[in-house]
């Protein structure tokens, strides 16, 4: 019989070789003793129950049935909910916290190739590569450029809603840049982000300042619809809004009122609704690129997360502490 203490997935099966390919599962079963081929999606299915009832930490992603008191109560040795995706949301209830068993996320680490989105699309937007694109298209010539006036990532201000996890990364990648980032976050005092090296404005003068304005607030009863009609015609002629957070957030109609007017134009990896109705004008209007929520992990970048995943198991199996734990507050907070 193994040492290991027993771990058992919880997600969608497809996912479990993508984000845990054969590295990255040899150096969980390193900590841990896990079948990839016994995947739970049914708590009650017998095979999963027996082996449910011996688990001490719970594997989780995407597709991870709720979390509920009969499924915590068949599994009395659980010690660690390990999520290799984002948000637990969608599957995690109180009573994890309450009978004092530890939740990890990899959210951390899939907030990467997001910033990473995010900055590409700065980039290119300051220099209005997307449209030029489409203007090349349609003109079928390349000559007539000379200098283009108005565009440029010099000294251009971005501005960042949301001190989140991917916000914050967003920040570091704009360091090495000339660009004049600014972030607007109500749960973040002066001390804090002068502790990050930008100015903290209301939202509404980060809207009247930016040439570039990026989401990165998670969805809340507070956030739905935070950009509306209003709050878009704060935004000056020509600005930019690069959404990769919850489509929710930015009023679509309001959205789609400002990309006719051709005044704003928007980058948006999120959209409301998802996926995007075939008859939205978000396809066709000039002014609008809309990419099919991909900034999160992709490919490659989901062997992170089961990284992530791999290395938190190992700490916490060697008494260290969780590195990426995320409290009771933090879902009720999502709520
Ligand atoms: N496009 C994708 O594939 C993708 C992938 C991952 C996450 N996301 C989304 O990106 C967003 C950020 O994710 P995260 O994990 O970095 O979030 P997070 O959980 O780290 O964000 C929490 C922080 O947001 C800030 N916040 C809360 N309300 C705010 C408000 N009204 N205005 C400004 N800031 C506010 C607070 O500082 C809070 O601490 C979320 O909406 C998430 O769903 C998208
Ligand atoms: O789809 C997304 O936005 C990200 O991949 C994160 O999703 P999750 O927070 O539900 O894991």
């Amino acid at each position: 019989m193994s040492q290991r203490p027993q771990a058992l997935f919880a997600m969608t099966a497809e996912n479990v070789p993508q984000v845990f390919p054969p590295e990255v599962l040899a150096r969980l079963r390193e900590s841990v003793d896990i079948d990839p081929a016994l995947v739970a999606r049914d708590f009650t299915d017998p095979g999963v129950r027996d082996v449910l009832a011996r688990t001490e930490i719970l594997v989780t992603g995407w597709g991870c049935p709720r979390l509920d008191e009969a499924v915590l109560d068949a599994a009395p040795r659980l010690r660690a909910v390990l999520h290799s995706a984002g948000s637990v949301k969608s599957f995690a209830t109180p009573e994890i916290w309450r009978r004092g068993i530890a939740v990890s996320s990899a959210a951390a680490a899939n907030a990467l190739p997001v910033a990473e989105y995010t900055l590409a699309m700065i980039l290119l937007a300051g220099k209005d590569v997307l449209a030029a694109r489409d203007r090349m298209r349609a003109t079928r010539t390349s000559s007539g450029w000379g200098v283009v006036p108005g565009i440029g990532n010099y000294g251009r201000s971005v501005g960042i809603i949301g001190a989140s996890r991917i916000g914050r990364r967003v920040l570091e990648l704009l360091r090495p840049f000339d660009l004049r980032p600014a972030l607007t976050d109500p749960y973040v005092d002066e001390r804090e982000a002068a502790a990050l090296g930008v100015p903290l404005l209301p939202l509404d003068d980060l809207l009247r300042t930016s040439d570039i304005v990026t989401v990165h607030a998670p969805e809340t009863p507070e956030t739905h619809h935070m950009i509306g009609r209003r709050e878009l015609a704060l935004m000056p002629d020509g600005a930019v809004l690069i959404n990769t957070a919850r489509g929710a957030l930015v009023d679509h109609d309001a959205l789609v009122a400002e990309l006719r007017a051709g005044r704003l134009s928007a980058i948006l990896d999120v959209t409301d609704p998802e996926p995007l109705p075939a008859d939205s004008p978000l396809y066709d209007l000039p002014g609008a690129f809309v990419t099919p929520h991909l900034a999160g992990s992709q490919g490659n970048e989901l062997a992170r997360l089961g990284r992530t995943v791999a290395e938190e198991a190992e700490r916490l199996l060697t008494g260290g502490k969780p590195a990426y734990a995320v409290d009771l507050a933090a879902l009720e907070r999502a709520a």
